[in-house]
């Protein structure tokens, strides 16, 4: 296969040039060539004085010519001073961004990732979020689960196929360091001559993320330590990597801060009026769930997790962490001024400020304030539209997968929030998830079966006794490794049921994530599932695919799958405290049929054995 640069070549030097000014993520990136995802200070002035529509397309065209290949990135990934949001803080980058270089393949393309870890003292895994690994279930990037942890001054060689187009992300899978910085996004795009059910003039990306000030390392301390302390509120959120802490604020240390650091300009988006952008939205918070709003514009939702949905329009589009969105925004509004973009918590009491950014209608100057204040956003704690958004994304109908009609297994997750010998945990069916030493791709294939509990965790929780609507009373949890063995090519469906925390009258929202596969959305409830009664109601006809997905307060969320992809997969609370402290499962299926594990995976635990350097 031809290296990706010698491609490269085929695109004229002309708009490689503009390309890596004003559109950044529609063309390929090698190792080399790394982008900016906004216009800053710094190159704003570099823009071509007059800029045409034609320069787009051109950058466009020239994005969709490319052909199916290997795709070779070269990252180093390593700690540094960043300043996202004025405030100095230990970050993790990749080659010295954070967030990371936009992956921007084509659908069918493989993509290698050869990754250096250069943190120092510190192990590394990085997940490739909505890939299925078909084939390849041991770069699925899963530490403890598909492979051991990339130790310090070691190189890990990820290589998978891109077998869908749609949007995804990657991010770090190891302890909590994904919200140190380590993460970003996958664009794949359809192959040449395919038309996508919608058109538009512009393809953009933005990722959404929290922000903390302190390290991961204190937080995760914290959390597993008698008293426990929590994670808190982050402190900003930042739009693809920028946000703005008020560095006048009374607890600030003022040396950490720098209000006029060139890294914390605001994110900058410039359209020109009157084309329609196709804005790929992706959140990797590690805790907040969000509202994203372009003030005064529609957004026509027409992707979810990779797959194409029927249409609808909102103001607000509601995100949680591990979820991507296509939607289609025009520049139909008055020209001679910019707008805000605006990001907020909801489903928690936060006192974390907005995240603002600038959409910017060319020629206007892109820092040039929009005239209005900033648009507030819905209320943190009404559900309902919350949910209305949920149950509004169906399959595009020219797209429907259609779901099995039946299932063969049942698994009703129950998720609370416990405490285990006193420390904190999440659970479900009131088991808390411990990580094994060996991973458990490992163990399955080498029948090392010692090496985690061989008692499955339950299928069901004590639904006639359990009210999910009150603290629970004398409930301990037990913490174990246990995992799903779901039989091959079956359908399995899974309930996942919320209840009240440990606080009074309080029930969250989690965001569940399943690795190797896409599930048919089946449906949302409020109160306690009713086997007998909810599932008369699943939408069997043209239910979306997805690979994340809220269950909301006090609610439940339905969802089917097809056990159809060797392997051993994690399914988890995408928060990423959560997931530390227990809320998360691991199925297996068809490990018998999974190739020969490449001895790159092994080295930890019982793995040592089959490690040969
Ligand atoms: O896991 C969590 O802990 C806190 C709180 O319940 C205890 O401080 C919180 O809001 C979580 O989501």
């Amino acid at each position: 296969m031809e290296p990706q640069h010698q491609k490269e070549q085929k695109i004229p030097e002309s708009s490689r040039q503009k390309r890596s000014q004003t559109s950044p993520d529609t063309i390929p990136q090698g190792n080399a060539v790394e982008t900016s995802p906004v216009f800053n200070l710094e190159n704003f002035p570099a823009l071509p004085t007059v800029f045409t529509k034609n320069d787009f397309e051109v950058l466009n065209k020239a994005a969709v010519s490319v052909e199916a290949r290997v795709r070779h990135h070269k990252w180093e990934v390593k700690y540094e001073y960043k300043f996202p949001d004025c405030f100095k803080k230990l970050s993790i980058s990749i080659n010295g961004k954070t967030p990371g270089p936009t992956i921007v393949a084509q659908q069918g393309d493989t993509i290698i990732v050869e990754v250096k870890n250069s943190l120092m003292t510190e192990n590394l895994a990085i997940h490739w979020h909505g890939i299925r690994q078909i084939r390849t279930p041991w770069a699925d990037g899963t530490e403890g689960i598909t492979q051991c942890p990339v130790v310090p001054g070691d190189t890990f060689v990820y290589k998978f196929v891109v077998d869908r187009p749609g949007t995804y992300l990657y991010h770090a899978h190891y302890g909590m360091q994904r919200q140190a910085g380590l993460q970003g996004m996958i664009k794949v795009l359809v192959p040449n001559g395919i038309v996508e059910p919608f058109s538009y003039d512009h393809d953009r990306n933005i990722l959404l993320t929290d922000w903390y000030h302190k390290s991961t390392y204190e937080q995760a301390a914290g959390l597993s330590s008698l008293p426990f302390v929590w994670v808190e509120e982050p402190q900003s959120i930042l739009i693809h990597g920028k946000g703005r802490f008020n560095c006048s604020a009374p607890s600030t240390d003022a040396t950490l801060c720098n209000a006029t650091h060139p890294q914390c300009t605001p994110f900058t988006m410039t359209v020109v009026p009157g084309n329609t952008y196709r804005l790929r939205i992706g959140s990797l918070t590690a805790l907040a769930a969000l509202s994203f709003e372009i003030e005064g514009h529609n957004m026509t939702v027409v992707e979810a997790d990779g797959h194409y949905v029927e249409p609808f329009v909102v103001q607000n589009l509601f995100i949680y962490s591990g979820e991507t969105y296509s939607v289609l925004i025009k520049a139909d509004q008055d020209p001679t001024r910019n707008y805000w973009a605006s990001t907020k918590v909801v489903s928690r009491n936060s006192a974390t400020p907005n995240g603002l950014g600038i959409f910017n209608y060319y020629p206007n100057h892109p820092r040039r304030r929009p005239p209005t204040i900033p648009p507030v956003g819905p209320r943190w704690d009404e559900v309902a539209p919350r949910v209305a958004q949920s149950v509004a994304i169906k399959s595009h109908k020219d797209f429907i997968h259609t779901p099995p009609q039946t299932s063969d297994r049942v698994i009703v997750m129950l998720n609370t929030q416990n405490r285990v010998n006193g420390f904190m945990r999440w659970s479900v069916n009131n088991v808390s998830f411990n990580m094994p030493h060996t991973p458990y791709l490992i163990a399955l294939k080498h029948n090392l079966l010692h090496t985690f509990e061989q008692t499955p965790p339950p299928d069901n929780y004590d639904h006639e006794n359990y009210d999910i609507f009150n603290v629970a009373k004398n409930v301990n949890a037990t913490t174990s490794n246990s995992i799903y063995r779901l039989k091959f090519n079956t359908t399995v469906d899974i309930i996942l049921q919320n209840a009240n925390t440990l606080n009074p009258n309080n029930s969250e929202t989690h965001p569940w994530h399943l690795h190797g596969h896409d599930f048919w959305v089946l449906g949302y409830g409020n109160g306690k599932f009713n086997q007998s009664i909810d599932p008369k109601n699943y939408n069997l006809v043209n239910p979306i695919m997805k690979n994340t997905i809220p269950v909301h307060p006090y609610g439940w969320t339905a969802l089917r799958f097809r056990a159809d992809n060797p392997g051993v997969w994690a399914f988890h609370c995408h928060i990423e405290s959560h997931f530390f402290m227990g809320m998360g499962v691991v199925f297996e299926e068809g490990i018998e049929k999974v190739g020969k594990l490449p001895t790159s995976i092994m080295g930890c635990g019982e793995s040592k054995r089959f490690h040969r350097p």
